[in-house]
C-alpha cells in the first residue's frame, strides 16, 4: 500500500483516480506549516501539492520514503528541485491542463484593463454613476506583443487574432515557419517595445527573463501601451512599471502574479488607480483544477507502481554501467549545449551532436539529454527542462536532434561536438575531458582552442591583425573587467580569428557595445557557464 499526502486544495474529482485505487491510501491535510509537514512526511510515499506548499529540503530530508512529488500545475518554483534530485525523488508536473484557463484569464485581464472594469465596478457599487472617467480602447486593429510563445502564449495569440488584433510573437524557439502557421509576426523584444499597444508575457521566470521589461525598455516603449502579466512575478520590473505609468508613458497594467506573493499591503500596485490585480488566479477554474489533478494523479500512480511516466521535471535514474562511462561527461555536455545556444542567433531548429573516439561505442542517449538540457534550459529555465524531459521538450518545440558517431577524434580519446542550427546561422562548439585537466572546449566554429568551460566568457570574432588583442585588453581593463584567461584561435595568418576571454564578472552591455565598435572587431558576445 502506497501512502499519498495531499497538502494543498486540489480538485476531489481530479484525485478520484487515487482515492479509488486499491493500492493507495490518501490523506488530505491542507494548510500545514513546514514543521507540521516535517513531522508527518516520513510515513508518505508521495506528496501532491499545488502552489501554496513550499516543498523545502527540510521536508524532503524528513521524507525518508518519499518517491515522488506531484505538482498540480506548471511552475515548480515552490519545490526545491535540486534537493529532490539529490535524494532521487521524482518531481512531476501537469504542464498542459491549465493552459486554456490561464490564457482566458489573460484575456479577461486585458479586456478589464482596456475597459476599466474593476474601477468602474467599484464606483458603481459605491453609488456613483460615472460614465465619463472610464472611456476605454478597443482591441481591434491594435498590436499585441506576446513575449513567450509556448503553450499559453500561443493560445493567447490565436484568440487575439479573433479580436482583430495584429500579433507580434517573440520566443527563442519561435521559427518563421511556426509563426506563419500561427499567423503571428516573428518579432524581437525591441519590435514589441516599439510597436505594441498591448504586451503580455508568458515566459517562465529565469535569469534571462527577469526584468525583461524594465527601466530601459520603458524609456523606449510605445506611449499608451497596456501591459499584462499572468505568468510569473519578476518578469516585469514592478518599480520601473509604476514609474512608467506615473510618467504617463504606460497607460495601465493588469497583474495576476507578483515578485513576492502575497504582496505586502503597501505594495504600490495595490492602490494604483491604473493597475488591476488578481491573486494568482490564472489557473483557478474548475476545469483546469480537474485537468491538472487528473494528469498528475495518473503520473503519480505510474511512478509508484514502477510503470513508465512522462512530465518528470528532474533527474531520472541511469543504469549503473552506462552512468560510470558517461557521468564524467554530463557536466561538459550541458555546458557545451549552453555555450552553443548562447553563441547562436535566431530560433533553434536543430541540435546536431557528434560523438567521436571511445564514446562512439557507448549508448550516449543520457549524455545527449544533458546536451539538449543545456541548450533548452538556457531559455526555458532550469526548473522546466531536465534530462528526463529534455528530448520531449525539444520535440514539442519542433527542435530536431541529430546524433552522429565517428571513430576519428582529432587526437583526443573522446570528443563531443555540438552544432546549433537556427534560421540564421550554424554554430559549433566541441569539447573533451583532458586527463588530469578536466573539461576543455577544444573547438569553436572552425577554430581550435583550449578553454575551460566555466564562469563568464567573452567571445570575440575579429581579423587577425597586430594590436587587436591589446585594444580589447585595454578596453576591458579600463572598465574594471579583469581578464582571467585568454585564448586566440585563427585558421590562417591575417584571416578571421576568435578570442575567448575568461573574465571574473559579467561584462556590462555598454562595454560590450564599445568592444564591438573597435576597429577590426566583428562581434563580441558574453557567454555564461555555471
Ligand atoms: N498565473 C497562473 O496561475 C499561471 C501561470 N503560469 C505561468 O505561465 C508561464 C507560461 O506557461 P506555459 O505557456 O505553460 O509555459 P511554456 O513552457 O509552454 O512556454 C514558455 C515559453 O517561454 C519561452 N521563453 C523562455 N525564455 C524566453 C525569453 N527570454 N524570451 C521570450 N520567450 C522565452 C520559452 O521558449 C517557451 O516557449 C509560466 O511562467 C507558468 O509558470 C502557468 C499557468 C498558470
Ligand atoms: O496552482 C495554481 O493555481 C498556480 C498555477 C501556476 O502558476 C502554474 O501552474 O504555474
Amino acid at each position: 500500500m502506497f501512502k499519498v499526502l495531499v497538502s494543498d486544495p486540489i480538485s476531489d474529482l481530479g484525485i478520484s483516480l487515487l482515492v479509488e485505487a486499491s493500492d493507495i491510501s490518501i490523506d488530505k491535510k491542507v494548510g500545514l506549516s513546514e514543521d507540521e509537514l516535517v513531522a508527518i512526511i516520513g510515513e508518505y510515499d508521495a506528496l501532491l501539492v499545488r502552489s501554496q506548499t513550499r516543498v523545502t529540503e527540510r521536508i524532503m530530508s524528513a521524507g525518508k520514503q518519499l518517491k515522488v512529488i506531484g505538482r498540480a500545475g506548471v511552475g515548480v518554483d515552490n519545490i526545491d528541485l535540486d534537493a529532490a534530485t539529490k535524494r532521487g525523488i521524482i518531481v512531476i508536473n501537469a504542464p498542459d491542463g491549465n493552459t486554456i484557463t490561464t490564457c482566458e484569464h489573460t484575456f479577461a485581464m486585458m479586456m478589464a484593463l482596456a475597459r476599466h472594469i474593476p474601477q468602474a465596478y467599484m464606483k458603481t457599487v459605491g453609488g456613483v454613476w460615472d460614465r465619463k472617467s472610464f472611456v476605454g480602447v478597443e482591441l481591434r486593429n491594435k498590436v499585441l506583443g506576446v513575449l513567450g510563445m509556448g503553450r499559453i502564449g500561443s493560445e493567447v495569440a490565436a484568440r487575439a487574432k479573433a479580436f482583430g488584433m495584429e500579433v507580434y510573437g517573440y520566443d527563442p524557439f519561435l521559427t518563421q515557419e511556426r509563426a506563419d502557421k500561427l499567423g503571428v509576426r516573428l518579432a524581437s523584444v525591441e519590435d514589441v517595445v516599439r510597436d505594441a499597444d498591448f504586451i503580455t508575457v508568458h515566459t517562465p521566470l529565469t535569469p534571462e527573463t527577469r526584468h525583461m521589461l524594465g527601466k530601459d525598455q520603458f524609456s523606449r516603449i510605445k506611449p499608451g501601451v497596456r501591459i499584462v502579466n499572468c505568468a510569473r512575478g519578476g518578469i516585469i520590473d514592478e518599480q520601473a512599471l509604476v514609474e512608467a505609468i506615473d510618467s504617463g508613458r504606460v497607460a495601465g497594467a493588469a497583474f495576476d502574479v507578483f515578485e513576492e506573493e502575497p504582496p505586502a499591503p503597501e505594495h504600490p500596485f495595490l492602490k494604483h488607480p491604473k493597475i488591476i490585480v488578481t491573486p494568482h488566479l490564472g489557473a483557478s477554474t474548475i476545469e483546469a483544477q480537474e485537468n491538472v489533478a487528473i494528469d498528475v494523479s495518473e503520473q503519480l500512480l505510474h511512478i509508484l507502481r514502477g510503470e513508465a511516466f512522462k512530465n518528470a521535471v528532474n533527474m531520472p535514474p541511469v543504469p549503473a554501467d552506462v552512468l560510470a562511462k558517461l557521468e564524467p561527461y554530463f557536466s561538459l555536455g550541458k555546458k557545451l549545449g549552453s555555450f552553443a545556444v548562447q553563441m547562436a542567433n535566431g530560433p533553434v531548429k536543430e541540435i546536431a551532436v557528434t560523438y567521436a573516439g571511445d564514446l562512439a561505442d557507448v549508448d550516449t542517449q543520457p549524455l545527449t539529454r544533458h546536451i539538449v538540457e543545456g541548450v533548452l534550459g538556457f531559455h526555458l529555465g532550469s526548473d522546466q527542462v531536465n534530462v528526463v524531459n529534455a528530448m520531449h521538450q525539444a520535440k514539442t518545440r519542433g527542435v530536431n536532434i541529430v546524433v552522429t558517431k565517428s571513430q576519428a577524434s582529432k587526437g583526443f580519446t573522446n570528443q563531443v561536438s555540438v552544432t546549433i542550427r537556427t534560421d540564421k546561422e550554424e554554430r559549433l562548439v566541441a569539447g573533451t575531458l583532458l586527463n588530469g585537466f578536466g573539461p576543455r572546449i577544444t573547438q569553436i566554429d572552425r577554430f581550435p582552442v583550449d578553454v575551460e568551460p566555466q564562469g563568464h566568457v567573452v567571445l570575440v570574432s575579429h581579423h587577425d591583425k597586430p594590436g587587436i588583442i591589446g585594444r580589447v585588453g585595454t578596453l576591458l581593463g579600463n572598465n574594471d573587467v579583469n581578464i582571467a584567461t585568454m585564448q586566440v584561435g585563427r585558421s590562417i595568418v591575417g584571416g578571421a580569428a576568435i578570442m575567448v576571454l575568461g573574465v571574473d564578472k559579467g561584462v556590462p552591455k555598454e562595454v560590450l557595445e564599445q568592444l564591438t565598435s573597435l576597429p577590426d572587431l566583428n562581434k563580441a558576445k558574453v557567454i555564461h557557464l555555471f
